[in-house]
Formats: C-alpha cells, structure tokens, sequence
C-alpha cells in the first residue's frame, strides 16, 4: 500500500479550497497494463495532495468502437447499494479498482470512463465516481453519443457499438454540488445549464477524448465557454497522445488531443497541459463561484418571461 502524503484525516476538507488533478495517463489496447497505469497516477495524485481526482474518457481500453463490446465491463449501480457501500452483482475489474484506490487513499474519484455492457447486452460510454468511503455516487452514461464526420478530418460514429445514457448526473461533496458529462456532453450548453441552475453545480468535469481536428478548435473554447455561461469551474482529463504502433494493430488507432485543463468561473485557463502523458493539478477556490455569481448576476437576469430552461428527468 503506497502512503497518501494529506490526506490521512477524514475530517480536514477545507470546503473553500480543492485540490483536483487531472490524470492525463497514456491508455493501451492491454488492459491489465492501463489498470497498472491508473493506479500509478492515482496514487501520485494522492501522494501530491490531491483531494479529488480525474481519469480520462476511455482509460481501460482502445477509444475505438469496435474494441467497446470486448473490452466492456458490468458495472455496478448508484441504487443497488446498501449503506456500507455493498452494490449488487457486478463483474468489473476497473470498477474495483476505482473503489479500492478511493478508499486506500481516501479521495474523490471521477473514474474517467470505460465501456460498460448491461443485462440487456447494450453498451454503453460510461463514467464511475467513487466517494472517500468507496460508495459508488454517481454513474454518467454518456449521452450525447459521439458521430461526427468531419470531410477532410475525422469520421467517427461512437453509435455503431454505444448506446447514449439517460441521466443528468451530478453527486454532493464537501464543496458542492459537482456536474458530470463525459467528452461530446460539452457541446451541449442546455446540459451544462441545467447542471448548474437546477442542481446547483459550482464545478463541471467532462473526462474527454479531443482529436487533432476538433481539439485545437474547439477543446479550451467549449471549456471556456461553459465555464462563463454558467460561473463555474470546468475540468477536463484526456488520454495522453500516443504514436500509433508500428504494425497496425486489431482496432483504429485514435490520437488524443491532451491538453488537461482546469478553468475558471471568470473564464481562465488555470492549469493546463501539452499533449504528453503527466497530472496537471489545480487548487479550486470556490470562493470565486459566488463571487462571480454575485458581481456578475445573470443568473436572475434571464428572461425567463422570454424563454426558459426545462428539463425533463
Ligand atoms: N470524443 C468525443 O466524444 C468528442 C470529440 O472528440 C469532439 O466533440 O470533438
């Protein structure tokens, strides 16, 4: 068991200030490899202070649709727990992994995302956040699936093998409400909103895949951007870029765009990455939820006589 430098105090979550990395770890098409990785940066993150932490999309196998159905797990579910974080039967080797690392090193842990197969045999894009204690609390399917075709760019229909979530997803902590959507959920702003308004959400994370065509467009301005409208923190964790292998392998290979960020309510990038393999950490001060929400009020300012939010869950 590896030491946690801070946090061996179950009681000393300063709610003002949080301190979150963001894994930006390389993934593999071996499995047992990318559980070894994990854990690595888990407990570095531990290690350096961190209080909540943030895996990437797809961190336990290839991002490539056809390598989803073999690489799926059963998952457990949020309700099927009893109070001592016992879930139902489930089958799932990352999932463990995540819950025995959130309680080695008492942290938050937004377990990025990994293919999940359920009773029905449908597959689904699907993120797992794991509370000091191991009590599974929140899991995002993601639900804007990923299909795009970009001419000249990139092609890519996440729906040949996903199947899309159905649930607004967000889980309470010492520091607030926080939001979860998974990559292609951040082009959404209604989700984001309805994140922020309706359950009240100071932080935003997204665990992403970008590419080299919609990452240096569209990745820190969609950040940016959800940041601003709704005056909260955004957080993102990527894969690591890796080189495709040399022989070409079982399934495509996909090249991440990197860049791990953390941005601000007031809008600013305030730590960020290249696209190498690493942990960018950041120290939230949530002070600056409500004070941007106060000096900058559009949240009362909507015309809500004009139009209106509503959602549907
Ligand atoms: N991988 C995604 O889900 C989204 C993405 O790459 C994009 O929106 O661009």
């Amino acid at each position: 068991m590896s030491a946690s430098r801070q946090n061996d105090d179950d009681d000393d979550d300063d709610p003002s200030v949080l301190r979150v990395a963001l894994c930006q770890l390389p993934v593999t098409n071996d499995k047992a490899q990318n559980h070894q990785t994990a854990r690595e940066y888990l407990n570095r993150a531990a290690n350096q202070g961190a209080r909540l932490v943030v895996l990437p999309e797809i961190w336990n196998s290839p991002y490539a649709t056809a390598a989803f159905p073999e690489y799926a797990e059963q998952l457990p579910d949020v309700l099927a727990q009893d109070g001592d974080g016992h879930t139902g039967v489930y089958e799932s080797p990352s999932a463990d992994l995540l819950r025995e690392s959130a309680k080695e090193h008492k942290l938050w842990i937004v377990g990025g995302s990994i293919p999940e197969r359920d009773d029905d045999d449908k597959i689904y894009n699907t993120s797992l956040v794991f509370d000091p204690q191991g009590n599974l609390v929140a899991k995002h399917r993601k639900m804007h699936l990923f299909d795009i075709d970009v001419p000249g760019g990139i092609t890519f229909f996440e729906s040949d093998t996903l199947s899309p979530g159905n649930t607004v997803s967000h889980f309470a902590t010492p520091w607030g409400n926080i939001g979860l959507g998974i990559c292609y959920d951040i082009r959404f702003p209604e989700y984001a909103m309805l994140l922020a308004k309706e359950h009240d959400c100071g932080i935003l994370i997204y665990p992403g895949a970008f590419n080299l065509t919609t990452g240096p467009a569209h990745w820190e301005l969609l950040q940016r951007g959800r940041a601003v409208d709704n005056q909260c923190f955004v957080l993102t964790a990527s894969p690591a870029r890796t080189e495709p292998p040399s022989k070409a392998g079982l399934y495509p290979h996909y090249t991440a765009w990197g860049h791990s960020t953390a941005v601000s309510p007031w809008g600013e990038v305030i730590a960020t990455t290249n696209e190498k393999a690493g942990i960018v950490f950041a120290d939230l001060d949530l002070s600056k939820v409500t004070e941007m929400r106060t000096s900058i009020p559009i949240g009362k300012q909507k015309r809500t006589d004009l139009y209106q939010l509503v959602g549907k869950s």
